[in-house]
């Protein structure tokens, strides 16, 4: 649900700008709100929709990085001994993340992108949305996937982190369009 004490009304003095610079068309990013937009990605395609999602908000994008990259045997699936599987089986595993995201606390909106991993979000992402401080942003999820929807991926994460401000998020395909994702962006009322 909406929040209804949001602190980026376009209306605020500090942020009111003249009717001529404030002008939003459907492509040109034009927000009033700082947005980042972190992903996981292991084999390019939750990082091509994080850019997509950059575009269309005008955010910055920041690659959620493991201190120990995924090889191709650790994603292989159809193994219950490799290190993916293993760690989507025990919900408590934190992988170590490598770097952090310069002034966190400058964001008001966080998207928060992965590949599904057993319908799940993959565990570095639950180490991110644990190592910073997300109150009073608004949290979105999107993800990518073989063919799984995000709803329980995103439900789960909603419980886990249930004192987070989460809005709708979406799978993003590869035949999802720029205009797609505009209209979703322009359906959260986030800039
Ligand atoms: C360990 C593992 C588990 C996966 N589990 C699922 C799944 O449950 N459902 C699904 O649709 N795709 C699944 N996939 C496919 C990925 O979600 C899909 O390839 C995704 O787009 C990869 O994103 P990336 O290129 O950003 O790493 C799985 C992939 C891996 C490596």
């Amino acid at each position: 649900s909406e929040n209804s004490s949001d602190n980026n009304t376009k209306t605020t003095p500090e942020t009111q700008q003249s009717a001529s610079t404030n002008e939003n068309t459907d492509n040109a990013p034009s927000s009033n709100s700082k947005i980042l937009v972190a992903y996981f990605s292991c084999t390019g395609n939750t990082e091509n929709a994080a850019q997509k999602i950059a575009t269309a908000t005008g955010g910055d994008l920041y690659a959620i990085t493991p201190a120990e990259p995924y090889t191709a045997d650790d994603l292989r699936y159809n193994d219950d001994t490799t290190r993916a599987t293993k760690e989507q089986h025990d919900t408590s595993i934190r992988p170590a993340l490598a770097g952090t995201v310069d002034n966190f606390q400058q964001y008001d909106v966080i998207f928060v992108g992965y590949p599904i991993w057993w319908d799940q979000a993959p565990r570095v992402i639950n180490t991110f949305l644990e190592s910073y401080d997300f109150s009073g942003k608004k949290v979105i999820p999107f993800c990518t996937s073989g063919g799984s929807t995000i709803t329980n991926s995103a439900n789960q994460l909603k419980s886990t982190y249930s004192n987070m401000n989460w809005l709708d998020g979406r799978l993003i395909g590869r035949s999802t369009s720029q205009d797609e994702i505009a209209a979703w962006i322009d359906s959260l009322n986030i800039k």
